[in-house]
């Protein structure tokens, strides 16, 4: 396509949405009418699942739950009265607790305020605050807030070590809706030695986010921890932003919680619209269909140019291919649905990866975010008559150029400036659009049934080392893996075990392994 024809398509299917200050350009993802038009029957049965989804249906029908993300932030779409109080009453308990921290009625014993927050949870109850404290978190916050997202030791003692005296000061928010994930619960549990260890009382200090009547309700009550607030069952780990997994924290930072809602209630308003060219998120859902042919042939690789936006991709990591990759589609057919998510920024990602992207293998698609405003205030010269902002701008254009340039599609969304209210935006923007592909593709977004299959290996592998540990123990000499393996009849696991094994003698837990390490089948392992 020529400049002018080019310029002519930008301009015919740019999409505004004043309120928010927000653009969506699909120029440059190469479709026709045809596929257009092809595609109406399709979206008309999508806009119809969104309005069942709003009003209550089972939209998870695998396990049986209505999903709620929308009513999060406008009650009055709740589908029954007590749904819509339990959201009202959510954010008057957030904002009365986050109040009577800041005022230091709420405070820890052994000191006058609460200075740090540290907020143990993974997935969907980490991703979204994450997401939102980067981008949004003042810079000298009201609280500081830190995450444990892992089960990694090395990662919590990091933590741990950078909050030092503070730890006395440090509210611990434990967020889990299932409340029993492994990851969030050893994070608590290596948190409550270290207070343990500085004699400090951990309920005193510590609140909760998750289902009522979970194992961590249950604790958090039990043991007079200083608050809990619910997840409801309708809610998603990865569409939770707006519930007090995401409130909460962000309101603790000082972040404009109302914003964040508001704004995701009017991107919510535009992208309820039945109809493609008026629908922001049906044009994504429309771009990711044309590109990929429906099936995630290519990968969305997210380009935001702004730092505080870095943290959007691994967001979009979890909300997008949670939700869409899916073997098998509603009726049960075999699809391995799935749309793959990466990036980080630009132009950083411009002297890194961004040449195979330009050259390479074909396999993807942009999506830029733009942000037009460069800085609070005005910007100094770094020559003359062009600013850092010019160059960052002139960056985005010029990549996504050279990129169109070579039959690389892209997206772009702009918006005014990085604030809750945009934030909430997008968030809703990329919620309803991962919603509607799902319909496209006739799948269930809304369960993850592969994660279970990670973690009941998991456990198998940490009763493999209590049989092993067991059998190690008892047996005076040393043995072979494979011997160990007859012993403990777990022939089928012996690589499992010499890992388990050579972990194990790697931490100093009792267990020597002699021999040479590049011979494995050899090795000795022996109890010490
Ligand atoms: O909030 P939780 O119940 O602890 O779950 C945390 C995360 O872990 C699970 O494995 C799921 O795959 C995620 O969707 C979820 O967000």
């Amino acid at each position: 396509m020529d400049a002018i024809t080019l310029w002519q398509r930008y301009q015919d299917w740019l999409y505004y949405h004043e309120e928010i200050g927000l653009y969506l350009d699909i120029s440059r993802i190469r479709f026709d009418q045809a596929f257009l038009e092809a595609m109406k029957p399709k979206f008309d049965g999508a806009f119809r699942d969104m309005e069942a989804l709003e009003g209550g249906a089972i939209a998870n029908p695998d396990e049986q739950r209505m999903v709620g993300h929308y009513w999060l932030r406008n009650p009055e779409l709740a589908p029954t009265p007590q749904i819509k109080q339990q959201i009202i009453d959510t954010v008057n308990k957030i904002e009365t607790f986050v109040a009577k921290v800041h005022k230091g009625e709420i405070k820890p014993p052994q000191a006058e305020k609460f200075t740090d927050l540290l907020s143990i949870g993974i997935g969907g109850s980490a991703l979204g605050p994450q997401f939102v404290a980067d981008a949004l978190a003042p810079d000298y916050p009201l609280i500081n807030i830190h995450f444990i997202d892992n089960s990694d030791p090395d990662g919590i003692d990091r933590i741990l070590q950078r909050l030092g005296d503070r730890l006395k000061s440090t509210l611990i928010l434990v967020i889990s809706k299932s409340g029993g994930t492994p990851e969030p619960r050893n994070g608590m549990m290596e948190v409550k030695q270290a207070l343990l260890k500085q004699n400090l009382h951990f309920p005193d200090q510590a609140i909760a986010t998750t289902q009522i009547g979970s194992k961590l309700y249950q604790e958090a009550t039990s043991q007079g921890w200083l608050e809990t607030f619910p997840m409801e069952d309708w809610i998603g780990g990865r569409t939770s932003e707006m519930s007090a997994v995401g409130l909460l924290p962000a309101a603790l930072q000082g972040i404009d919680i109302h914003a964040l809602l508001q704004g995701a209630q009017t991107m919510d308003i535009a992208t309820r619209q039945p109809d493609i060219k008026t629908n922001p998120a049906a044009l994504l859902a429309l771009c990711w269909y044309a590109v990929g042919g429906g099936r995630g042939q290519k990968d969305m690789v997210i380009l935001p140019y702004k730092d505080r936006l870095i943290l959007l991709s691994r967001y979009l990591q979890q909300l997008v291919m949670e939700s869409l990759g899916k073997e098998k589609d509603l009726d049960g057919n075999i699809v391995n649905q799935g749309i793959s998510v990466y990036g980080n920024k630009g132009s950083t990602d411009q002297h890194a990866y961004v040449q195979q992207l330009r050259d390479g293998v074909p396999n993807f698609f942009a999506t830029f975010i733009e942000v037009l405003r460069d800085r609070q205030g005005p910007s100094s010269e770094i020559e003359p008559g062009v600013t850092a902002g010019d160059y960052l701008s002139g960056f985005l254009q010029g990549t996504r150029e050279a990129l169109y340039d070579n039959q690389r599609d892209s997206i772009t969304v702009t918006i005014t400036e990085v604030n809750p209210y945009t934030v909430g935006a997008l968030v809703a923007l990329y919620e309803r659009a991962v919603s509607l592909y799902a319909s496209l593709v006739n799948i269930n977004a809304y369960h993850q049934p592969g994660v279970e299959a990670g973690k009941k290996a998991a456990a198998q592998v940490l009763e493999l080392q209590h049989q092993s540990l067991q059998a190690l123990r008892s047996h005076s000499q040393g043995i072979s893996i494979s011997d160990l393996a007859t012993k403990i009849d777990a022939q089928e696991q012996v690589e499992t075990l010499y890992k388990i094994l050579r972990h194990l003698a790697a931490n100093d837990r009792g267990v020597e392994l002699s021999g040479d390490p590049s011979k494995p089948g050899q090795l000795i392992a022996k109890w010490r």
